[in-house]
C-alpha cells in the first residue's frame, strides 16, 4: 500500500526549497529529539489549524531560518508515510527571498549544489521532491515513425529536438524490438546533441545498449519486473490510467507517472475521459510526479499546474506541424 492509502489521516506539512543565483540548495540538519534527527531536509513545518498552506509555508521559513516575502511557485503536494507519522508535503521552489538564511532553532543550515546533495542523508522520500525539482513541465511523446512517412516525422522530430522540449519519450508500438532499436540508436544521439534525454519502451538490456535516459513502461510490466537496476540520473516512467495504477507506480518505485486520458484523444479513440475533477481525484497525493496526458497541450500547463500535476505529456499537442 503506498502512503496515499494509509489509514490515519496525514499532517500538512509546508517544505520550501530555496534555491541560490548558483543553482544550490538551502537543506537543513534535523535537531536531536525531532522524528529523523540527524537527517537533513528542506526547511519547513506543520500547519497550524486550517491556516492556507502559503501562510504556513511562509510562517515557517520565517521562524525556522529567518526569511520573508519568498516568492515561488509549488511544484508538488503528495503524502508518504516512510517516517513517524503519515505526512503530506506541499512543496515550493522558491527563487527570492528577503534575509539571509540562519538555523534560528539551533539546527546547522548549507548550500550545496544538486550533486553535492548525494553526500547528504535524506529524510526519506526526499526523492520524490528531487524528482519533481528535476523534471521539466513538459514530456513529449513521438508519434510512431513506423505510421507516418519517416523524412517527413525526420524533419518533424528534428523541429521537436530545438523546440525546448528537454524530455521525450520515444513510442512506436508498430515496430519488433529489433527495429524499435535501431530507431533509437539513430535519434537518441541527435536528441542528446540538443541537450533533450529519451526514455524508451521495451527491456532494460534495450535502454542499455542504445544508451537511453531510462525506460517507460506499463504498470503491468513495471509489477512483472520490478525496478530496473538503472544508473544515476536515469528514470522509470510508468503510463497509468487509474488511482489503483499510481498506488502500485510509487510503491514499485517509478520516478514518475503519465495519467491518461484527461480528455479524448485520436490515439486512444475508445478511451473514456478522466476530465480534470477526474484526473485529480485519480492523482490524489500519490507519492511521485505525475503528468496529465490526453488531448492537452503547451496551453494546458497552468490548469495542469492547479491540478497538482508535474505538466503536460503530449504526443500531437508537442508535435511540430508537417511542413510537406
Ligand atoms: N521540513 C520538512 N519536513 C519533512 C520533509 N520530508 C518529510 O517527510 N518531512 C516530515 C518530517 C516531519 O515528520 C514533518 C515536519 O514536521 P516538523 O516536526 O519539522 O514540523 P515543525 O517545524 O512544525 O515542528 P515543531 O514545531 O513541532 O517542532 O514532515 C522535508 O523535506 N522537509
Amino acid at each position: 500500500m503506498d502512503s496515499a492509502q494509509s489509514a490515519k489521516p496525514p499532517i500538512d506539512i509546508a517544505v520550501g526549497i530555496l534555491v541560490d543565483a548558483r543553482h544550490r540548495l538551502l537543506i537543513a540538519q534535523r535537531r536531536p529529539g525531532t522524528p529523523g534527527a540527524g537527517f537533513w531536509e528542506f526547511p519547513g513545518g506543520k500547519r497550524e489549524g486550517d491556516e492556507p498552506m502559503a501562510d504556513c509555508l511562509a510562517r515557517e521559513l520565517a521562524e525556522e531560518i529567518g526569511v520573508r516575502d519568498c516568492q515561488g511557485e509549488t511544484i508538488i503536494r503528495f503524502a508518504h508515510a516512510k517516517g513517524e507519522r503519515p505526512v503530506r508535503l506541499h512543496v515550493s521552489r522558491i527563487d527570492a527571498w528577503q534575509g539571509e538564511p540562519e538555523g534560528l532553532e539551533g539546527q546547522e543550515l548549507t548550500w550545496v549544489s544538486r550533486e553535492e546533495l548525494r553526500d547528504y542523508t535524506l529524510l526519506p522520500a526526499t526523492d520524490v521532491i528531487l524528482n519533481a525539482l528535476d523534471l521539466p513541465d513538459r514530456y513529449a511523446i513521438t508519434p510512431a515513425r513506423s505510421a507516418a512517412e519517416p523524412d517527413a516525422w525526420q524533419a518533424q522530430f528534428d523541429v521537436l529536438l530545438g523546440s525546448g522540449i528537454t524530455l521525450l519519450r520515444l513510442r512506436d508500438q508498430g515496430i519488433d524490438d529489433a527495429a524499435y532499436q535501431a530507431l533509437a540508436s539513430e535519434v537518441i544521439p541527435a536528441a542528446h546533441a540538443q541537450g533533450v534525454r529519451v526514455l524508451v519502451d521495451r527491456s532494460f538490456e534495450l535502454c542499455r545498449a542504445v544508451g537511453a535516459d531510462g525506460l517507460h513502461w506499463s504498470v503491468a510490466r513495471l509489477l512483472q519486473k520490478g525496478r530496473p537496476n538503472l544508473g544515476p540520473g536515469q528514470l522509470l516512467a510508468v503510463s497509468a490510467h487509474t488511482d489503483r495504477d499510481l498506488a502500485m507506480a510509487a510503491d514499485r518505485g517509478a520516478d514518475f507517472a503519465v495519467l491518461s486520458p484527461v480528455a479524448a484523444t485520436a490515439t486512444h479513440p475508445g478511451a473514456v475521459p478522466l476530465g480534470w475533477d477526474g484526473w485529480a481525484a485519480a492523482r490524489g497525493d500519490h507519492a511521485l510526479p505525475v503528468y496529465a496526458l490526453g488531448g492537452l497541450g503547451s496551453d494546458d500547463l497552468d490548469v495542469a499546474a492547479r491540478h497538482n500535476a508535474q505538466g503536460v505529456a503530449a504526443i500531437r499537442g508537442f508535435w511540430p506541424a508537417s511542413r510537406v
